[in-house]
């Protein structure tokens, strides 16, 4: 059997399947085996329907997330207070754009096209992160964004790195190098603001107020409410429980909201010795489910937005699938020529 790392270079190749196509006991096995080794599934590989389901679920809402996760700060861009912010801003958004396309393609390749995903966003019927429902009231959201939202993300996302699945890991490395960049970004943003006047000082932490909360709730529900979670880590496309990085997050955030000057809004958080982590107050739950529901501040506007940038963006479809049409029908032209 090839190893994970031989495999990356190979691309994609079947592992060790039976010799009988017909013989689904066999690719069971054989799958089980794969995943156990720590050995990638490549797109060619058999896989049982329901991983491939549980991965398409996962990695779409992943993508959406990431387009719509674009709408929030890009609301800043044409009021970032200097040239040097705005030229990062817009690099960051840009960045967003990217980890969705790569994040499509990897959902392609588990045979879902990506208008299908589109739509899915688009109706309502494949979700997005909750946390890109919240507004962003003040420039020191753009820092609460890249601290906490890229903090959180990176937090959940490098274990990804990981994943059993082959094109999903590939796609997290790069993505995460990213995500690093956008949560130093936030980090420096942040600390300007917090040494600079008595206002940036309370703007600074007022958008920490309102982001800390919605930032834990990104790991997803509580272990014992996570429908997902338990048949996700056997499969080991989850590596770690949503409590498990909601916990390191949280002792993460800790001592960098120290060096920012800046304090958490949980009069519960404190060092538990006995532990070795901090202990942290209850989150809201019932918010949490409203947002999912489509109750929370911008959910109509991110939709409606996203579904407009959609249609605006239909000559451009259009107009890249007639030069592709084109191309193609002149390369056989050549060809027979
Ligand atoms: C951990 C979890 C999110 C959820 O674990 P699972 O095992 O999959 O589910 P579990 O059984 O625990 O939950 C039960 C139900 O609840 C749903 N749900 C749970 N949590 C959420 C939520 N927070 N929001 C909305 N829905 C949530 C879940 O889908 C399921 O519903 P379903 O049955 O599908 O209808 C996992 O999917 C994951 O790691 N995803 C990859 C990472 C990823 O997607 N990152 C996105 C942020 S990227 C970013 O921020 C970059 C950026 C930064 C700055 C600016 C711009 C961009």
């Amino acid at each position: 059997m090839a190893t994970a790392a031989a495999r990356d270079t190979a691309g994609s190749q079947a592992y060790d399947a039976p010799a009988d196509a017909g013989d689904t006991a066999g690719y069971e096995r054989a799958f089980d085996a794969a995943v156990a080794a720590d050995e990638r599934i490549e797109p060619r590989d058999w896989m049982p329907d329901a991983y491939r389901a549980t991965l398409v679920r996962q990695i779409a809402q992943h993508a959406h997330s990431e387009i719509i996760g674009m709408q929030p700060e890009a609301n800043w861009i044409t009021r970032a207070p200097s040239l040097r912010r705005k030229a990062i801003l817009m690099a960051k958004v840009q960045d967003e754009a990217g980890h969705g396309l790569y994040l499509y393609s990897a959902a392609e390749t588990l045979g879902t096209s990506r208008d299908e995903l589109l739509d899915k966003l688009h109706s309502g019927r494949q979700k997005y992160s909750s946390i890109f429902n919240y507004p962003t009231l003040t420039w020191a959201d753009v820092g609460a964004i890249g601290w906490l939202v890229d903090g959180a993300a990176i937090t959940n996302q490098v274990p990804l790195c990981r994943c059993s699945y082959g094109p999903y890991a590939r796609a997290m490395v790069r993505i995460c190098k990213e995500e690093s960049f956008h949560q130093r970004q936030g980090y420096e943003l942040l600390l300007a603001l917090s040494k600079g006047t008595p206002e940036q000082h309370a703007m600074a932490q007022d958008a920490v107020d309102r982001w800390w909360w919605p930032s834990l709730m990104m790991f997803g529900p509580p272990d014992d409410e996570s429908q997902h979670s338990a048949q996700s880590m056997a499969w080991k496309i989850k590596r770690h429980s949503n409590d498990e990085l909601r916990q390191r997050f949280v002792d993460i955030c800790v001592p960098q909201a120290e060096s920012l000057g800046l304090t958490l809004p949980d009069p519960d958080l404190k060092w538990n010795e006995e532990r070795g982590q901090h202990d942290f107050g209850a989150i809201d739950w019932s918010e949490f489910w409203d947002v999912l529901k489509g109750n929370g501040p911008c959910n109509e506007q991110r939709l409606t937005r996203r579904r407009q940038a959609h249609e605006e963006g239909a000559w451009v479809r259009e107009a890249a699938a007639a030069h592709a049409a084109k191309h193609t029908n002149s390369e056989t032209g050549a060809a027979r020529a």
